[in-house]
């Protein structure tokens, strides 16, 4: 697609073929995916408007949140969140194809330190001494070790990124636990959400929430304001304030619309309570087919 011709510009973690990638491809196969080689550049390009969305990942099923993606958007940005994409994760040791037949004596293996740790086990007990070296992302690793050929390295990553780099599958699926999936959400400068056909339905709000100070029990009034209202949660995740030890803000995913009267309730009583909320919007997620 040329720029001439793009309805969307939308950036990723790159290069191409990474996870991020894969998802943000299967929702938006025809707009124009700008490749970023950080989460905070790619945050950057939407907050100052040189895209119009921006996909990252929030957290994996096995190892949990990505807290650049969560310090950020706290922090740095004031960013919504218009959908979340939710990615099935199959990690595989790729090698250069001049490397091939001498894979079982690699000198380092190289990739996110998600997908690392998403494949300890493996990498544990197959190849104890050999060295893991962090990249940005898991694409990044395998252009890595396509452009080194002369090194007897591997990286691990999908198969759509063995593929477009050239390299060859020697392990398939490392990753320890079958269940391997990753969260993506798809941020936007407006408080506006991707239609809701495709998605599975259920609308989900995601609040940042600071209590006030050090007071006896206040977590647990936050918690209460939800739960009389019947108002179901899917996550709630502490991460440090920056300001002090001990002084953290909550990540709370709220199952409902933050337009429906219950959550209007909710927000004014947590405003009474003394809380600071920053709510990052209400949208959808979508199931994105598995990896190609
Ligand atoms: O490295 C990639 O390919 C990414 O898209 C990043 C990322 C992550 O941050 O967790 C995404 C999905 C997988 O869990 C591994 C890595």
């Amino acid at each position: 697609m040329t720029e001439q011709n793009w309805e969307k510009r939308i950036a990723y973690l790159g290069p191409e073929a990474s996870f991020t990638y894969l998802a943000t491809q299967a929702i938006f196969p025809s707009e124009w995916l700008v490749p970023c080689a950080t989460i905070p550049e790619c945050i950057e390009a939407v907050a100052e408007g040189k895209v119009d969305l921006a996909v990252v990942p929030l957290e994996n099923a096995l190892e949990g949140s990505v807290p650049l993606t969560l310090d950020y958007l706290f922090h740095e940005a004031t960013l919504y969140v218009t959908g979340e994409l939710q990615l099935k994760i199959q990690q595989h040791l790729m090698v250069n194809k001049a490397q091939k037949d001498k894979w079982e004596s690699i000198k380092g293996v190289y990739s996110h330190p998600h997908a690392l740790a998403q494949c300890h086990k493996y990498l544990f007990y197959r190849f104890s001494d050999v060295p893991l070296h962090q990249t940005t992302s898991t694409a990044a690793a395998a252009k890595f070790v396509s452009e080194n050929p002369d090194e007897c390295i591997a990286a691990v990553g999908n198969a759509a990124a063995a593929e477009r780099y050239g390299l060859d599958i020697v392990q398939s699926n490392i990753h320890d636990f079958h269940f391997n999936h990753t969260r993506f959400f798809v941020l936007s400068k407006q408080n506006k959400r991707l239609p809701q056909e495709l998605s599975e339905g259920q609308a989900k709000t995601t609040f940042m929430i600071t209590l006030p100070t050090d007071r006896s029990g206040a977590l647990h009034q936050v918690l209460s304001v939800f739960a009389w209202r019947q108002l179901n949660l899917s996550k709630i995740e502490s991460r440090p304030l920056k300001t002090g030890l001990g002084d953290y803000f909550f990540m709370i995913d709220v199952l409902a619309d933050e337009k429906e009267p219950m959550m209007r309730g909710a927000m004014e009583e947590l405003a009474a309570l003394g809380c600071k909320v920053k709510s990052l919007g209400t949208y959808f997620t979508y199931l994105t087919s598995d990896e190609a």
